[in-house]
């Protein structure tokens, strides 16, 4: 078993509802799962798995709610040496800018060192009005690695 911390980059709820369904799924494979919605450096475990589950807005930018968790990374600059993530990026592929907010958040991650665990996923809300099943087959994939 497993910690897994969930981390959510949202603004009407898309990536949420990802979220939670990735989240089921690990809790029936025994794991122990956490989502959050208001991520702080201060709750989330830095010796854990964290999937990213974010989506896109403005121009290329991170949810407005996940915001201040990448200012905690970026002005503290943690010790994320034992971290390994995995990214669920869901966009919209009308953008020029396709699911680049949560790259930013990648980036400032793995300047701490943390590892990725497994290659992203980019779900296009053009082409998967229901994200939630693209993000389920691909954490299948590895969800037996964890
Ligand atoms: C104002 C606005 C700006 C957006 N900008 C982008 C963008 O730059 N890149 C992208 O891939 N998707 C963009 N999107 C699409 C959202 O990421 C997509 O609709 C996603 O499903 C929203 O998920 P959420 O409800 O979890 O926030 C934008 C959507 C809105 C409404």
């Amino acid at each position: 078993m497993a910690k897994v911390e969930v981390i959510v980059g949202t603004t009407l709820g898309s990536a949420e509802y990802v979220a939670d369904e990735i989240m089921a799924q690990l809790t029936e494979q025994g794991h122990q799962v956490q989502v959050y919605l208001t991520p702080t450096l201060h709750e989330i475990d830095t010796h854990a798995l964290w999937i990213i589950v974010s989506s896109t807005h403005g121009a290329g930018d991170l949810p407005d709610n996940i915001q201040p968790f990448f200012n905690e990374i970026t002005e503290q600059k943690p010790d994320l040496s034992q971290v390994n993530f995995a990214l669920c990026a869901i966009g919209d592929s009308s953008y020029d800018t396709f699911c680049q907010g949560p790259e930013k958040l990648i980036s400032a991650i793995q300047e701490c060192d943390a590892k990725a665990f497994v290659d992203k996923i980019q779900i296009d809300v053009q082409l998967d009005p229901v994200p939630e099943d693209p993000a389920l087959a691909w954490l299948a994939q590895w969800q037996q690695d964890i």
